[in-house]
Order: structure tokens, then C-alpha cells, then sequence
């Protein structure tokens, strides 16, 4: 794949114009076919790997949430980036995840090419499934560089999506506590 990659990003920038044999470019075609690689490694992960089985008994039914979870994602109608914050909560049911894993769980789907109310379903299904727990809810806020950088221009548009699953959907006290907790 990699060798694929690196042909077809020095064709891309002859396209563009550019002497491929100049010094500085002589290798970004293999550097460009890494980088994309690394941007998109989501799509050589799956749930179970991630969560390597951290799922722990615990005897809780408070809700939890990690906040301010960065994210890198690419947006898949022109593979530009779009970056921000991801915040999850849940109300565990007996088990509850190892913390890391929630992370990793948003980088599995984040690099990957998606839009960004995708992102956030996929998020919110998976810590569902592995946890099993009663409700679950994630907002994600995101810049993206096809609306900034390209296109309108609006340089300080960002979008705000979120999905809430079980009693997290159901009881709006317990979703004003999720906000709340996260300063919303
Ligand atoms: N809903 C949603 N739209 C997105 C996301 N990322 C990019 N887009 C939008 O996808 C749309 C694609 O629109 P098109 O008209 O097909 O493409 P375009 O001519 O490049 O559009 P402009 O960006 O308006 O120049 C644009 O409105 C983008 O802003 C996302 O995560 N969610
Ligand atoms: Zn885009």
C-alpha cells in the first residue's frame, strides 16, 4: 500500500505543477503516503483490540465523564481536517471502562475519512456496546479546514453535535448534569 501511495502523491504534485525531482520534494511523496497512513489508521483498528478487555466490575452507578479528549479527524467530502474537543458520559452498570480506552476508542473512529455527526454516533455506540451501560452521551465541537481555509471562509465556524443514548436520551436531569459537568 505504501509504495501505491508514494506513486500516486508524486503523479498528484507533477499534476500540480511541481518538479518532483527538486531537493525538497524528493522524498515528500513516501513522507506524504506515511502521514496519510498515520491520519487514516483508524481503519486498521477494531473495538475489541482497543479496549484489550479493560472492563472493570465496579459497584457504581454514578455518571462518569472525560472531557476535553482531543481529536484529529478528516472530513470525507474533501479529506481536510477537522479538529476539536470530544466529551463522553455514561452511567455505568456494574462495569466501567479503563479510562484510556476512551480515548482510544475516539481515535479509532477519528482517523478515519468521516463527517462529524458520524464520528460522534460511532463514539457513542461503541462505549455503549463495551460498557453496557444505561446511558451514554457525547458532544463533540469541531473546526473544520473545508469551511475555513477553502469554500466560505468562515474562519471562526465551528459545529457543535452530540448524541445521547438510554437515560442519558430519556431524563433531561441527567443529561443538564452531563452539561453541567462539562461547563455547558
Ligand atoms: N454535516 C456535515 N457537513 C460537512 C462535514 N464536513 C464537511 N461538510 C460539508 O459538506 C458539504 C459538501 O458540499 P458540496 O456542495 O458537495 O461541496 P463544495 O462545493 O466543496 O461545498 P463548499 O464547502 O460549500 O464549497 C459542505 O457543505 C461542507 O461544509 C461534516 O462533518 N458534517
Ligand atoms: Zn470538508
Amino acid at each position: 500500500m505504501s509504495d501505491d501511495l508514494t506513486h500516486h502523491y508524486s503523479q498528484i504534485l507533477s499534476i500540480l505543477g511541481e518538479d518532483t525531482k527538486r531537493g525538497g520534494l524528493v522524498d515528500t511523496p513516501k513522507r506524504a503516503a506515511k502521514a496519510m497512513q498515520f491520519l487514516t489508521n483508524g481503519y486498521q483498528k477494531n473495538l475489541s483490540d482497543v479496549v484489550n478487555g479493560a472492563i472493570f466490575e465496579a459497584d457504581t452507578d454514578e455518571m462518569v465523564v472525560i472531557q476535553n479528549i482531543e481529536y484529529y479527524s478528516l472530513c470525507e467530502h474533501h479529506i481536510l481536517p477537522f479538529i476539536g474537543q470530544c466529551h463522553i458520559a455514561y452511567l455505568p452498570k456494574g462495569k466501567v471502562l479503563g479510562l484510556s480506552k476512551f480515548a482510544r476508542i475516539v481515535d479509532m473512529y477519528a482517523r478515519r475519512l468521516q463527517i462529524q455527526e458520524g464520528l460522534t454516533k460511532q463514539i457513542a455506540d461503541a462505549v455503549q456496546e463495551v460498557t453496557g451501560a444505561a446511558g451514554v452521551g457525547v458532544i463533540m465541537e469541531g473546526k473544520h479546514m473545508c469551511m475555513t481555509m477553502r469554500g466560505v471562509q468562515k474562519q471562526n465556524s465551528s459545529m457543535v453535535t452530540s448524541v445521547m443514548l438510554g437515560a442519558m436520551r430519556k431524563s433531561d436531569a441527567t443529561r443538564n448534569e452531563f452539561l453541567r459537568l462539562i461547563g455547558k
